[in-house]
């Protein structure tokens, strides 16, 4: 009979340190072995064969293997649906319990909830832990012991209830001796996955102090080089701890950084207790909208030849990098709910194609706030006027200049739609739509 072990399921906490899952595993007294699955009903479905994440994901876990390499470890790495992976590994390792960090999404619990019952019916226990947000769940509940819906006063009781106790790390460095001991394990390549890669280094891992204190001051202006920290795609794949990001900032006197670590936080609780936000309105009367979803129109806003300078300045970021800065990011998605009465969920779809820091929570909460639908929605008569938002956050054209270099020239177009008429169609139709 071959040693009994403790897996540890890693998905969106690729790290050794600060890893809840990890700490409790390596506490579990038996050998501890971590596992990733590079997960064939998402990769099969990316259209893009150049894709940033999965490139970033072949890097993270390449990183950790040469980590427990040196701590004479290793890491298993497989590429297929996780149901048939565990299967597969049932038979061929004696698991004792698997441990995994706890997920939000729809399709992560479904998944979670399938291999507990198959890791069940062979005795062996699943246990999940709180790992990529500070609070979720019931943690922060309104007076009436329901979820909130309104981000100021969940904000107001997130930022009480925060302590030393839920910022402080797992020590895992201090139990690095219950790893298995084993020789390298083979991980897939890109190749492998058939899929290449892009080429492009990724943000840095660390933000400074001095960017949390400005933050509050450069944050909107998307031409300043570090007005935000992009760390977003980090945070996405667990290659930082959020607790330790949340201690930076909650050290910082300018708490404007720790409150985006909040938002975070509230749009994970969202899609938490009101799953039906991946598919629909969060206020489902906002499904009743006639959107006019003109193909031709949408292909313009994805190209980032709308004719608007930020806009389309913004869709060339998107398309080139992957990241868009969070103002434009709210502008570009206005316009599209807005200005072009597109279906958010389009704009929502396209954003989860090109985003390296693609989460589904802020995703969907950043769009479903653009179009109304959302929680804290902003009223449906408030229209961004994409020129004034240049002036106030661009006023030197200079982020517009760097994506458009042909601004001033004949190549680049009129406006698609011009502003006021676009306005008063988007209340109208809104209204239409809510009285319904
Ligand atoms: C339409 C739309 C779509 C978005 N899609 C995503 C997405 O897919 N993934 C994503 O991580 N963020 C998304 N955001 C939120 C925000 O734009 C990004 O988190 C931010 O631009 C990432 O850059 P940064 O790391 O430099 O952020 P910073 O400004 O440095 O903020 C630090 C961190 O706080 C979190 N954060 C900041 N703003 C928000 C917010 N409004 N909601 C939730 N978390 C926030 C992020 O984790 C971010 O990395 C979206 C916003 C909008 C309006």
């Amino acid at each position: 009979m071959s040693e009994t072990l403790s897996l540890v399921w890693l998905r969106r906490d690729l790290r050794l340190h600060d890893n809840a899952a990890l700490y409790h595993a390596l506490k579990s007294g038996r050998p501890v072995l971590p596992v990733f699955i590079f997960d064939r009903t998402i990769l099969d479905d990316l259209d893009d064969r150049r894709d940033r994440r999965v490139e970033f994901l072949v890097q993270e876990i390449d990183r950790l293997r040469d980590e427990l390499a040196k701590m004479g470890s290793a890491i298993l790495v497989r590429y297929g649906k996780p149901i048939d992976v565990w299967k597969e590994l049932t038979g061929q390792y004696t698991i004792g319990d698997v441990f995994a960090n706890y997920d939000y999404e729809v399709y992560a619990k479904e998944r979670d909830k399938a291999v507990s019952e198959l890791l069940a019916e062979k005795g062996i226990g699943f246990h999940t832990s709180k790992d990529q947000t500070i609070f979720d769940r019931d943690e922060v509940l309104s007076g009436k012991r329901t979820p909130y819906t309104v981000f100021t006063p969940y904000s107001r009781n997130w930022h009480g209830k925060l302590n030393t106790f839920y910022l402080k790390a797992y020590p895992t460095e201090q139990y690095t001796n219950q790893f298995w001991k084993t020789s390298v394990l083979t991980v897939p390549t890109l190749a492998d996955m058939n899929f290449q890669p892009v080429g492009e280094p990724f943000p840095a891992r660390t933000t400074s102090d001095k960017l949390l204190d400005t933050y509050d001051k450069t944050r909107d202006f998307p031409a300043l080089p570090h007005s935000t920290s992009q760390l977003s795609m980090h945070l996405r794949f667990g290659t930082i701890s959020v607790r330790d990001l949340a201690r930076q900032a909650n050290e910082t006197d300018d708490k404007t950084f720790l409150n985006e670590l909040c938002w975070r936080d509230f749009y994970f609780q969202v899609l938490d207790h009101f799953p039906h936000v991946e598919r629909h309105s969060f206020r489902r009367q906002y499904d009743q909208i006639e959107w006019r979803n003109n193909e031709d129109e949408f292909d313009k806003w994805c190209r980032g030849e709308t004719g608007y300078p930020i806009v389309d300045a913004g869709m060339r970021q998107l398309n080139t990098i992957g990241w868009m800065h969070n103002r434009v990011r709210m502008i570009t998605a206005s316009f599209l709910c807005k200005h072009l009465l597109i279906d958010w969920r389009w704009g929502e779809a396209y954003f989860g194609k090109k985003l390296r820091d693609y989460d589904l929570s802020a995703n969907n909460g950043g769009w479903q706030w653009a179009a109304g639908s959302g929680t804290d929605a902003a009223p449906y008569f408030r229209v961004f006027n994409p020129d004034r938002q240049a002036k106030r956050f661009d006023a030197k054209q200079e982020y517009i200049r760097h994506w458009i270099p042909e601004l001033d020239t004949k190549s680049y177009p009129q406006p698609m739609v011009e502003h006021s008429m676009a306005r008063q169609r988007a209340v109208e139709t809104y209204k239409k739509g809510l009285a319904k």
